[in-house]
């Protein structure tokens, strides 16, 4: 009898020339499969000092027309070592005809966004069309990503946020690596 806890009968796609086959749909962001690692950097108006981060981000798939992401990143010192655990982040990436994308992004300071954008020529952009916060969560009413897959096989990101009353400007820009 089939044990769907003993085998995994579809596991995730890393790579665009390995089973399963990506979906058509993928096309415009088969660049990002895989795992990527690299170090950013981040400031806010509100925060008192800038900082330095070290980050892992995953893109899979599993053969259907969206994107497994996640994130997770942590404080480093002038010399690399980690410091503290930073932002985590998980979601899915819906591909629609023409590179559109509808993004689904949670987050456990309680911070959920719907974003939409659009994949093209190695870049993607998304925007927040909706933000859905927890009791306790911080005010946050914007974001904006852009991920830039460049010839020498670099993923930079920037992420501009609208929170905590302030308008939406830079908080974080990163330049990540395949690992794989
Ligand atoms: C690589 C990803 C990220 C890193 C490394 C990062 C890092 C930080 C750090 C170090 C702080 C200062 C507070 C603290 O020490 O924890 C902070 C504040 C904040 N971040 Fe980020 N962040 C990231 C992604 C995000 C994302 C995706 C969002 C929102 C969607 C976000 C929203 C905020 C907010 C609202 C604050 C609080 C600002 C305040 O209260 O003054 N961050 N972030």
């Amino acid at each position: 009898m089939f044990d769907p806890a003993a085998s995994l009968p579809y596991p995730d796609g890393l790579h665009p020339d390995a089973a399963p086959a990506p979906h058509a749909l993928l096309a415009p962001v088969l660049g990002l499969l895989g795992t990527w690692s690299g170090r950013g950097s981040g400031e806010y108006p509100t925060l008192a000092e800038d900082f330095t981060y070290a980050q892992e981000v995953t893109f899979s798939h599993d053969g259907r027309p969206f994107l497994h992401y996640e994130a997770r990143a942590w404080l480093i010192d002038a010399d690399g070592t980690p410091l503290r655990p930073s932002a985590r982040e998980s979601g899915w990436w819906r591909l629609r005809p023409d590179g559109r994308i509808e993004a689904l992004i949670t987050q456990p300071t309680g911070i959920a966004e719907i974003a939409i954008g659009h994949a093209a020529e190695g870049t993607v952009d998304l925007a927040t069309r909706e933000v859905a916060l927890a009791p306790t969560a911080k005010q946050v009413d914007a974001t904006r990503r852009r991920y830039t897959l460049t010839d020498d096989g670099t993923l930079a990101f920037v992420h501009d946020l609208a929170a905590v009353g302030q308008p939406l400007q830079h908080h974080l820009a990163a330049q990540l690596h395949r690992r794989d």
